[in-house]
């Protein structure tokens, strides 16, 4: 079964343990929270302090998306406030499997992240050191964006990579997904789909759930 990560990237800040709430009624697997530095992507988001405070008033499972330039600097705070994954980019980092095995030290899953013209044939390397590997269906900074269909073909790369070479990362998409964009990475052997605007925006989140799960 596709698991389901909420991203709170355009919820209701000044609201956000009512958000929390709201998403905890509609039984997802994940809290997904993006950390933008204003380097590595145009945006700028939230820090430790706000992941710290989600993690007091929730027990979901915290899906940490570092979208930041030298991650390595913060893997021990996000770890230390309650990421339980922690996912860095493949772009942002000169140390790739040392910034991994810190995640794991610290006790996180380690992710991989790719923007989405990122070559899959440059991670290939890392994928028996991560638990998840994070397509990006748009380019990375905004909400709300159009999901780019060229990214299909890598995750149908990283399935058959998968199960080639017997492992078992999950497979993480993000980026303009709905009912309809979601059953198609689902149908190309995805795991985890982020999800923002369409499920924040929905009149009814519930129907909005479900129709992600058909
Ligand atoms: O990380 C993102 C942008 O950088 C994602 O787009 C965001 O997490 C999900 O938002 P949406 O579903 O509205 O595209």
């Amino acid at each position: 079964m596709t698991k389901i990560g909420i991203s709170i990237l355009s919820s209701d800040l000044l609201n956000l343990e009512k958000e929390i709430k709201s998403i905890e009624q509609s039984n997802v697997d994940y809290i997904h929270i993006d950390v933008m530095d204003g380097h590595f992507v145009p945006n700028i988001t939230f820090g430790p302090d706000i992941v710290a405070q989600i993690k007091r008033v929730t027990n979901i499972p915290l899906d940490v998306h570092l979208m930041i330039n030298h991650p390595e600097k913060y893997i021990e705070t996000f770890a230390s406030v309650g990421a339980d994954i922690l996912t860095v980019h493949y772009e942002a980092c000169d140390q790739l499997d040392e910034v991994l095995s810190l995640i794991r030290r610290h006790g996180c899953k380690p992710g991989l992240a790719i923007k989405p013209t990122t070559n899959i044939e440059s991670i290939k390397k890392y994928l028996d050191k991560v638990s998840l590997v994070l397509q990006m269906t748009v380019e990375p900074g905004f909400g709300g964006q159009t999901f780019i269909e060229d990214t299909l073909e890598n995750l149908q790369v990283l399935n058959q990579y998968r199960s080639n070479h017997h492992l078992n990362y999950m497979i993480e998409v993000d980026g303009g997904i709905n009912n309809i964009t979601g059953k198609i990475c689902a149908n190309a052997g995805t795991d985890v789909l982020a999800v923002g605007s369409y499920y924040i925006n929905a009149l009814n989140r519930e129907k909005a759930i479900q129709e992600l799960k058909k």
